[in-house]
């Protein structure tokens, strides 16, 4: 798939509160419309406007919900940068190799859901065969 690509150069134009684009990761968006509702106000904003803002962004902490409100707003890319790797693609995948690997812990344990009844069953054993020793004893006086 095309997708528009930007030079910085391009991209520092846009660097007023009315057209203000910034750039995340070799990503360009188009943020204009954002900056009256931008939680973290309008001045970091104008402050990062026109620029490369990848290190600012992520000292800020912006949440995993923050990051992908962001999507909305891409225009495109910066010319010549490494083709992107896709995000959302990798959290699919995600919560499949948790749900898996939440099983593994289970699994590499052995006997995994088995243990308890299995302790169970040789506690019975011992309180039985205790039962029937003590009633022999009982039986011998
Ligand atoms: C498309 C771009 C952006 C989006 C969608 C966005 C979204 C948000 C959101 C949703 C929050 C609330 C807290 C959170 O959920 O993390 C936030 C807070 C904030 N953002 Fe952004 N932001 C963007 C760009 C930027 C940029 C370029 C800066 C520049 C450094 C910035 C600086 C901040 C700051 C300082 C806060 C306040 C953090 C706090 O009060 O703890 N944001 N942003």
């Amino acid at each position: 798939m095309t997708e528009n690509t930007y030079t910085a150069e391009e991209v520092k134009k846009h660097n007023s509160l009315n057209d203000l684009w910034v750039v995340y990761d070799n990503d360009v968006f188009d943020i204009t419309k954002f900056v009256d509702d931008h939680p973290g106000g309008e001045e970091v904003l104008k402050a990062n406007a026109g620029k490369d803002s990848t290190q600012e962004f992520d000292d800020v902490g912006h949440s995993e919900s923050a990051k992908s409100k962001m999507k909305q707003f891409r225009i495109g890319r910066i010319a010549g940068a490494p083709a992107r790797v896709e995000q959302p693609k990798k959290k699919v995948t995600t919560p499949a190799s948790t749900s898996a690997s939440a099983t593994r812990p289970a699994e590499a344990g052995g006997l995994g859901a088995l243990k308890i009844p299995i302790i169970i069953i040789v506690l019975a054993i011992i309180a039985y065969f205790t039962m029937a020793s003590d009633a022999m004893i009982e039986d011998d006086q």
